[in-house]
């Protein structure tokens, strides 16, 4: 469609602008807080928490305080929380067995947030990233990651997590096969209604950053992820990644990060107009913090634009550590 504008002066793009009623009623995109997906980092103990330094006004909370921070998404608005767990590096192991575990610290979660809060959707991390002495989100042999051997690790890990009663699964591992598997074995073993949410679209990013220093990984990474994740330069390879993640039955897919590659969502919804998140990740969110605490930004104003650009660039919701602040600030 290309838009009719008259010449000047018949057509002055400015009245349209002028006051706040004006501006309301054509604006195109809305912000509410049912677009965002709130991601909390679970640790081990009791009633506590644990600031992570490089992600100011996040932490680490007990298995209790992530049930309690799922109460108040509730409130807030916010339909989903997405677990990520904390391991420290003596517990990491090889054969990344904690990663099926029932009673892991992430499926303990999972079941803490169903109690507190039945009306929030819980979504989960699949990766073995977590539970890999060497920090890899694949199982690692002479060197390489290995695809296929993965992938039965991860449908395990798939299924403990459905069993816990996760409504949404988040595979962000980037083998090939994954999700297929993932689907088969869900509909085998009875977990129909268990959504898959892929890490479709994830990029071998240095904005993770701060996020590795959450989940202890920083220390134990060994080399880095661009044998599995996506090189930056690519969008064409999106797109067939989607296409292939979709047929194999994904229900929602996502691209990672978030605000350097709106260009990707873009194409992606326009492509195939199904659900599309997109998380903004660790580092863009200690970039906006940083620069506010500093006060080099407005706060407030940066997160709040920052995530209606998710909006217009298609995304039908965002994983974003704003989500609380930015749903208070929306009156959730
Ligand atoms: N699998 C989840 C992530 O890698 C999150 C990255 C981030 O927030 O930086």
């Amino acid at each position: 469609m290309k838009p009719t504008v008259a010449p000047f002066p018949a057509a002055r793009l400015r009245r349209l602008r002028g006051t706040p009623a004006l501006r309301a009623m054509v604006r195109e995109t809305t912000l509410t807080p049912a677009d965002f997906i709130w991601p909390v980092f679970v640790m081990d103990g009791h009633d506590a928490e644990e600031p992570i330094p490089s992600m100011p006004g996040v932490s680490r909370l007990t298995v209790d305080r992530v049930a309690k921070a799922a109460r108040r998404a509730e409130a807030l608005g916010i339909p989903a929380i997405c677990i990520f767990p904390y391991t420290p590096q003596e517990a990491r192991t090889e054969d990344c067995a904690m990663a099926w575990d029932p009673d892991n610290i992430a499926n303990r979660a999972i079941r803490a947030v169903k109690d507190a809060a039945p009306g929030i959707a819980v979504m989960t991390d699949i990766a073995l990233d977590p539970y890999n002495i060497n920090g890899q989100d694949g199982y690692v042999e002479d060197g390489e990651i290995v695809n296929d051997r993965t992938v039965e690790a991860l449908v395990k890990m798939a299924l403990a997590q459905a069993a816990c009663g996760a409504d949404i699964l988040g595979p962000s591992d980037m083998m090939d096969g994954r999700i297929g598997a993932m689907r088969t074995a869900l509909e085998s073993e009875g977990y129909q209604k268990v959504a898959i949410l892929s890490y479709t679209a994830k990029y071998a990013s240095a904005f993770y950053g701060p996020f590795r220093d959450a989940v202890g990984a920083s220390g134990a990474l060994k080399g880095d992820k661009t044998t599995y994740q996506m090189d930056p330069s690519n969008s064409d390879e999106a797109l067939r990644l989607v296409e292939r993640d979709l047929a194999e039955g994904a229900d929602m897919i996502m691209v990672k990060p978030g605000m350097p590659y709106l260009d990707i969502c873009r194409r992606v919804k326009d492509s195939f107009g199904v659900p599309t998140f997109a998380y903004q990740v660790s580092g863009e969110y200690a970039m906006l913090k940083a620069a506010s605490q500093n006060g080099w930004l407005d706060g407030p104003k940066v997160m709040m634009e920052s995530l209606m650009a998710f909006r217009r660039a298609g995304c039908d919701g965002i994983l974003t550590y704003f989500a609380p602040e930015a749903a208070e600030l929306l009156g959730g």
